[in-house]
């Protein structure tokens, strides 16, 4: 009964909201016919990105839908694109959506940066984060940590490689990479590899880390049918709940261990300052704000933004290029001709690179680590494309379907990294625009753009690469988040002669 009772009630609200929505606003972008109660939620596939695709070959790039009671803006056009973050429309759309269940639970009540609406908590994050961990001298700072990581994989790989070839899972290893990078810079520990000092700690470390960016990647239908939780969706609350207290309790030990190191007597100097003492210090002065948990929460993001987007990144670069040997040739010649023997290439030694910066343009823009960056809210009626949009409507706009249109792009399905020279750098009028763009554009672009060339560079100065078999790698997309490859990548790798002492003195 309670149930029959609560569908009634929304019955009732989703048919006087969208009579009350179509006669209010006029001129709303083409949409699909919809069914009662959800939408057009049964046109939806995984991935959406395809599945929207799909969609707005039909009815167009400025697109209106119902995921269930929830109205939705698509675009896939860059002019469109450009409606939404320029102008008044960049702070419309500065929003983000107030109804997922994730956005609650793993963002504490949408308080964290990525989950938080516009307003004074979220520019206060932003200004945290851009001064105190993102900045150009704080990226720079962090120089030291990435180039003892980068290393450290270059010397695990020709442990396995040396003098032939010899298999190698990629996946792991990109991701160790930046889970290793993310954690010095946030708490001064690596959890993988050599010099993990409680292997216990760093073994519940990684599965909760695991099992949150499975979960994270899980779509829970109660969101845009909201009388479903009251019945269905009970089970994955429960799920989320379990993996929240134990990503919180991890993320309060580190807290901890940082608060009696800067109590004892052992003074932590400058340049070894973790975020989590940063943080810690901001707390001392204004306790009611940098509480504990804004600490956890504000932590977890990096981590969480950091780690899976610029690996999974690398693995659809090394895949592209293992089925594209005469690029990873090009890039050689490119790294060997400005890198001197028997020395490994550092940072001041990418812009010099521009061959490689093209091979990572090229991957961004068939793999998106964003596929439909992340949803956006309008807080005011607004027009884009010419069309009518009100207020409260979520934004996706379809960045990896204007990355790959064959009407911008020549052949958008063949990997060519030739088609960024001369344009690295740029976005080339909203077609380009993996990071985003904007108030909500993504604020860890500048580590990225170091980590990702350092390590990708790496590996190809150090090493040749073949595929397993004959066949290509197989470049089918998974479900996720940040557009996972479905099967971890395989490769053969084999240590390069002009590499083979510089390799081994790491
Ligand atoms: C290849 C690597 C990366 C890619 C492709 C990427 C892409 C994106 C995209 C598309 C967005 C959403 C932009 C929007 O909503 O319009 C975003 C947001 C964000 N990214 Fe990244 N990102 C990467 C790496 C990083 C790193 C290394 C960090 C930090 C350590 C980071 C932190 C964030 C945060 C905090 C947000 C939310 C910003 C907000 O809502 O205000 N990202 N990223």
């Amino acid at each position: 009964m309670e149930i029959l009772f609560y569908f009634l009630l929304f019955l009732s609200f989703f048919l006087f909201s969208r009579f009350f929505l179509s006669k209010k606003t006029k001129n709303l972008p083409p949409s699909p016919p919809t069914i009662p109660i959800i939408g057009h939620l049964h046109l939806l596939k995984k991935p959406l990105y395809r599945s929207l695709a799909s969609i707005t070959d039909k009815y167009g790039p400025v697109l209106y839908l119902w995921f269930g009671s929830r109205p939705v803006l698509v675009v896939s056009t860059p002019s469109a694109v450009e409606d939404c973050f320029t102008k008044n429309n960049d702070i419309v759309f500065a929003n983000r959506p107030h109804f997922f269940l994730m956005g609650k639970l793993l963002g504490n009540n949408y308080t964290t940066i990525d989950s938080a609406p516009y307003g004074p908590n979220w520019r206060n994050l932003r200004r945290i984060s851009a001064i105190e961990v993102l900045s150009a001298t704080r990226v720079h700072s962090y120089g030291g940590i990435r180039l003892d990581e980068v290393k450290s994989m270059v010397k695990r790989l020709s442990n396995i490689g040396s003098d032939e070839y010899r298999t190698v899972e990629m996946k792991s290893m990109f991701f160790e990479l930046t889970f290793n990078i993310m954690m010095r810079i946030i708490a001064g520990k690596r959890y993988y590899g050599e010099h993990v000092e409680d292997l216990e700690e760093a073994k519940r470390f990684q599965e909760v880390v695991k099992e949150t960016f499975v979960l994270s990647g899980a779509s829970n239908i109660g969101d845009f049918l909201p009388f479903l939780n009251l019945v269905g969706v009970k089970g994955f609350k429960k799920r989320i709940m379990s993996v929240v207290t134990r990503k919180d309790k991890a993320m309060q030990e580190l807290i901890e261990e940082r608060r009696s190191l800067r109590k004892s007597e052992f003074n932590v100097e400058e340049k070894e300052k973790t975020l989590i003492d940063v943080l810690l210090s901001l707390q001392e002065t204004e306790p009611d704000y940098y509480t504990d948990e804004m600490i956890r929460g504000f932590t977890w993001v990096m981590v969480a933004a950091g780690t899976d987007t610029s690996a999974g990144t690398m693995e659809w670069a090394m895949s592209l290029l293992v089925n594209n040997p005469q690029v990873i040739k090009k890039a050689q010649a490119e790294i060997d001709a400005h890198v001197e023997k028997g020395r490994l290439l550092n940072e001041s030694d990418i812009n010099n690179l521009p061959y490689l910066h093209c091979i990572i343009n090229e991957t961004l823009r068939m793999y998106p680590a964003g596929p439909l960056l992340v949803p956006h809210e309008s807080s005011e009626d607004c027009v884009v494309g010419g069309f009518n949009i009100p207020r409260t409507t979520m934004l996706l706009i379809n960045m990896w379907q204007i990355q790959n249109d064959p009407k911008l792009w020549d052949e958008p399905t063949k990997f060519k990294p030739e088609r960024f020279e001369g344009l690295e750098g740029t976005r080339d009028g909203f077609k380009f625009m993996p990071f985003g763009s904007g108030r909500r554009g993504c604020p860890g672009e500048g580590l990225a753009m170091r980590v990702v060339p350092l390590a990708l560079g790496a590996l190809i100065q150090c090493f040749d690469w073949e595929r397993v078999g004959d066949e290509l790698v197989d470049m089918s997309e998974g479900l996720g988040l940040t557009l996972p490859k479905a099967e971890p990548l395989e490769v053969k790798c084999k240590t390069r002669s002009s590499a083979s002492n510089m390799v081994s003195q790491f």
